[in-house]
């Protein structure tokens, strides 16, 4: 297996970078663009793994899709609601938001749709939404555990109507859902039973919605209306610089007490993970913005912190992997829904954690990290790109951290280390 050995930098980082395009935006605009009648492009979006096998499968639905990875740009000629491929085999990799989205689309369609992922994708939920499809028309035979992957859809259209979704281990669902409900023959409530996680996606996409035209009504944070008949509407759209994975970066100027600027990410994004300019500010560094970038200056000492996490959950790997480096314990709660995601992230981090030497305390929805002195070690990545790009940055002021299967980023940041060394040289 390839490693990578990450440098210990005996300086602060002082580097102006640029981070690709959100995966959640691009696989969001991907799909409301299929959605919308004629031409859509897509500005600086992602070219990962996620945004990769989302577009295919698309493209797959009889959808076409022209990528240009030089221009960073997508063109989709959406088909007005139209999903012309009547049978379609369809992998979404690890891609949970390619495995909820697609999964929503192809009830929109008339035909069997087979959907697969790799064998974790098998294991992430999927059958609170599979069992709002069937209510709505679908008819899904599971080929192993009822409510997981591999299934195959046989649509006829999506009905609508009152439906109550549990969103207490993951928010996709009900954004696949609020996505495609515009086409459904009727209007659409849906009802959130219990927790929603993962708020801030939520909001993401019914902004998202509204930028290509479309309008969700919201009723307290747990109901959801929808009025049938409503068009999405093609246009140009620009997607924002991923903000999780700007973390890693902002995370670098944190620890090393340096200085790093991310260009055309700004305070005003729709991604929630754009918070994480409050966590930092609150752990002693400088938040410096305008309206075209964001700048963080690490302070001497980092301060500790007792936080909840549940809506900026993607970041829950950046925090501990320089928690040891604060000056008082570092306490991250209420996200038990993490141990759903590409691996068991409760579990990783603490593993990797106790693995450098670290003391941590593990809980069902939290952990409790004690800041001390790190014993360098190989950290084992679990096929999860975020273990591999937050503990890239121990590595700063540890010498002799190695990241196993640096390729992992490939999931939603394939040049990742490149553009971390390039940080690095400047
Ligand atoms: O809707 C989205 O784009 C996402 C929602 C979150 O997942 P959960 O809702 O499963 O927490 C997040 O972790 C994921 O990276 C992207
Ligand atoms: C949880 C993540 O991805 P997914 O879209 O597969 O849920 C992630 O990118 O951190």
């Amino acid at each position: 297996m390839d490693t990578i050995a990450i440098p210990a930098l005996n300086r602060p980082v002082d580097a102006t970078v640029e981070i690709p395009g959100s995966k959640s935006l691009t696989n969001r605009a991907l799909l409301v663009a299929a959605l919308a009648q004629g031409d859509s492009i897509l500005e600086n979006a992602l070219f990962s793994e996620d945004s990769e096998y989302f577009a295919k499968c698309v493209e797959q639905l009889g959808i076409p899709i022209t990528l240009n990875p030089d221009l960073a740009k997508i063109q989709v000629a959406g088909r007005g609601g139209d999903i012309p491929a009547k049978q379609a085999d369809l992998f979404v990799g690890l891609a949970g938001t390619a495995a909820r989205f697609i999964s929503a689309l192809v009830a929109l369609g008339n035909g069997e749709y087979r959907l697969d992922g790799v064998p974790r994708m098998r294991e992430r939920p999927m059958g609170d939404l599979l069992t709002v499809l069937q209510t709505g028309g679908a008819t899904i035979n599971f080929e192993g555990n009822s409510g997981f992957m591999p299934y195959t859809v046989y649509s006829q259209g999506f009905a609508g109507g009152n439906f109550r979704l549990k969103a207490n281990q993951t928010s996709q669902q009900l954004s696949a859902l609020l996505m495609i409900a515009p086409y459904a023959q009727q209007d659409t409530i849906i009802e959130v039973e219990g927790t929603l996680v993962s708020q801030s996606y939520v909001k993401m996409t019914c902004r998202l919605m509204a930028d290509f035209g479309v309008e969700v009504i919201q009723i307290g944070d747990n109901q959801f209306q929808i009025k049938a008949g409503q068009r999405y509407q093609a246009r140009h759209y620009t997607v924002e610089p991923d903000a999780s994975n700007a973390s890693y970066f902002f995370a670098a100027a944190a620890v090393t007490g340096g200085r790093v600027r991310v260009k055309h990410l700004t305070k005003q994004s729709c991604q929630g993970d754009i918070l994480w300019l409050n966590v930092l500010e609150q752990m002693g560094c400088q938040i410096k913005d305008s309206d075209d970038y964001t700048e963080v200056t690490g302070p001497k000492q980092l301060q500790g912190i007792d936080i909840d996490m549940n809506d900026i959950s993607d970041l829950v790997q950046t925090l501990g992997a320089i928690a040891p480096f604060a000056s008082s314990p570092i306490t991250i709660r209420n996200v038990e829904h993490i141990r759903y995601k590409e691996t068991d992230r409760i579990k990783a981090v603490v593993t990797e954690l106790r693995r450098l030497g670290v003391k941590v305390e593990e809980f069902a929805d939290r952990l409790k990290i004690e800041p001390g002195p790190i014993t360098p070690a190989a950290i084992e990545t679990y096929h999860d790109h975020r273990m591999a790009m937050a503990f890239a940055v121990t590595g700063l002021k540890v010498p002799g951290i190695v990241i196993k299967d640096p390729g992992c980023t490939a999931k939603t940041f394939p040049d990742y280390f490149t553009r971390f060394f390039q940080m690095l040289e400047q």
